[in-house]
Formats: C-alpha cells, structure tokens, sequence
C-alpha cells in the first residue's frame, strides 16, 4: 500500500454555530483519484478549501508526505506540491492559454527576489507552462485567448495552471461541471492520465463519472464522514443508498 502523499485527520471547520465539517479525516495516494461526494452543503468544498489553505480548521491535523502543514497558509502549500482548481474558472480570459499557465507557473518556479524579470522571460516558468499544456492536452491550444476556449476547454485550463505548479497533490472541485458528454469523456481521460503521477481528490456531482474514474470514494452528509470505500462498497452500502443515492445510481 502506498503512504499517503496527503493525510487529513479529524478535521473540524465551523461557521459560526454551524459545524460545516466534523471530524473529517482521508488520505489521497499518488496513482488514486478519491473522490468526496455528497448532497448540496455537506462540507465538500469547504474540506477542499481547508486541505488547500484557504480556510483553517478549528480542529484536526493535516500532513503533506511527512510533513504536518496544518498552519501553512495556502502559497507556501501550493508551493510544496498542492494544486487546486475551482467550482468557478479562474483563468485569465484576455490573455493566451500559455500566458495564464506561465502566470500559474511563475508561482512555484520563481525565486521572489526575479518577480521584477518579465514572465516571458522567465524559462523554468516558460518550461513549465509548456509541459502543463502538453499534460492536459492543450498543446494545440497554446496562442488562443483564454476567454474564447468553450466551457470545457477553459476548465482543462484551469487544470493545465494547476499543473504548471508542478503540484503531486491535485484538488479538483466539481470539474465537470456545466460540461457536455465528449467534454465529459475528454476529462476524464485527462484525470485518468494524471493520476499515475499526482494524488487526485475529486469533488463531483456527476456519480456516473465519479464512479468510473474513482479508486476510492468517500461520502458525506451534513459535514460527517458516512461512508469510505472503493465504488463497489460504496454502491452496495445501505447507509449510503438511504442518504444519498438514488436507487438510478445504486
Ligand atoms: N463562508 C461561509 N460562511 C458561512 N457558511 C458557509 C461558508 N461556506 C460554506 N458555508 C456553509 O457550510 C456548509 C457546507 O458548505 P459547502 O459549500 O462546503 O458544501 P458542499 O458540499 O461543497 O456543497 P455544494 O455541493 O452545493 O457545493 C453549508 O451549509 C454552507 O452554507
């Protein structure tokens, strides 16, 4: 069995009076996509935002490989090897594809005494962005304006500026969302592809997806943990069946 490339344990994150996640914990593996599933409000994007640094957690531990990153704020994780992508694009939309990868890329490969050095100057940040675009399939896509990519071309992007961080962690929230059939497809082949190098969480709605492309699933309902396993435990779990899948899904 692999060590985890990420472990979160007892993971607790309140809003005021509501517990949003309660004493969640997972691990993700290099060569796994684990996927977080749940109703509307169970806690899914806030774990994500916690994992990445965005929001602190009221209570619980996380560790990157060995290395407990709990009160790092969210650069000096996305610096260490975590990417995120967002449930809303992010990108650039003026700008070309390889333009808003080396912007991307500039976080993680530039020393922060070169910020001063034009980004189109800059190799390991040019190199990088080149190896993103060929990952994710985009290498064709290189000189278009970002904002004219269709809805599923801006969310490879959008996975493309992650993985010009050259992150080992990947943490995808809902990247089909909005998506069409053959866009579906091409993204989860793209997913597929990754996961021999990357340890990908999977935040989705689409279960059909979810249950092709998922090594392990993890389910939640209101903030809480119900049910962990690979997707035929998880489909045959009563518990899960009751709270959340519908008997199409079952
Ligand atoms: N910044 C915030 N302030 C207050 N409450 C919040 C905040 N962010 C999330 N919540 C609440 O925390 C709970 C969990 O929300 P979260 O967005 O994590 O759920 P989710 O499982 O990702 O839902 P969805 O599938 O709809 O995206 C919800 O009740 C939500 O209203």
């Amino acid at each position: 069995m692999p060590q985890p490339l990420l472990s979160a344990r007892h993971i607790t994150r309140r809003f005021g009076g509501l517990t949003a996640i309660d004493d969640v914990s997972l691990d993700l593996k290099r060569g796994a996509v684990h996927a977080v599933i749940g109703t509307n409000g169970a806690g899914k994007s806030t774990l994500v935002s916690v994992l990445a640094g965005e929001l602190a957690p009221h209570a619980g531990t996380i560790f990157l490989r060995d290395q407990d990153v709990t009160a790092w704020p969210q650069p000096r994780r996305a610096r260490a090897g975590m990417g995120r992508s967002y449930q809303r694009t992010t990108i650039f939309p003026s700008l070309t594809v390889h333009e808003n990868c080396r912007i991307a890329a500039q976080a993680r490969h530039q020393h922060f005494w070169h910020w001063h050095i034009a980004a189109r100057n800059c190799r390991s940040s040019n190199e990088a962005a080149d190896h993103a675009l060929a990952l994710a399939g985009l290498d064709s896509a290189r000189s278009r304006v970002a904002g004219l990519l269709s809805h599923g071309g801006k969310r490879q992007l959008e996975i493309a500026m992650s993985l010009a961080t050259s992150p080992d962690v990947l943490l995808l929230d809902e990247p089909l969302a909005g998506m069409g059939a053959e866009e579906t497809g091409r993204m989860l082949e793209l997913m597929a592809s990754l996961k021999a190098d990357h340890a990908v969480l999977l935040i989705e709605h689409d279960m059909d997806a979810v249950f092709r492309i998922s090594d392990e699933i993890t389910v939640m309902v209101n903030g809480t943990v119900i049910a962990h396993g690979d997707p035929q435990t998880i489909r045959d779990d009563a518990q899960v069946q009751a709270a959340y899948l519908g008997e199409d899904d079952a």
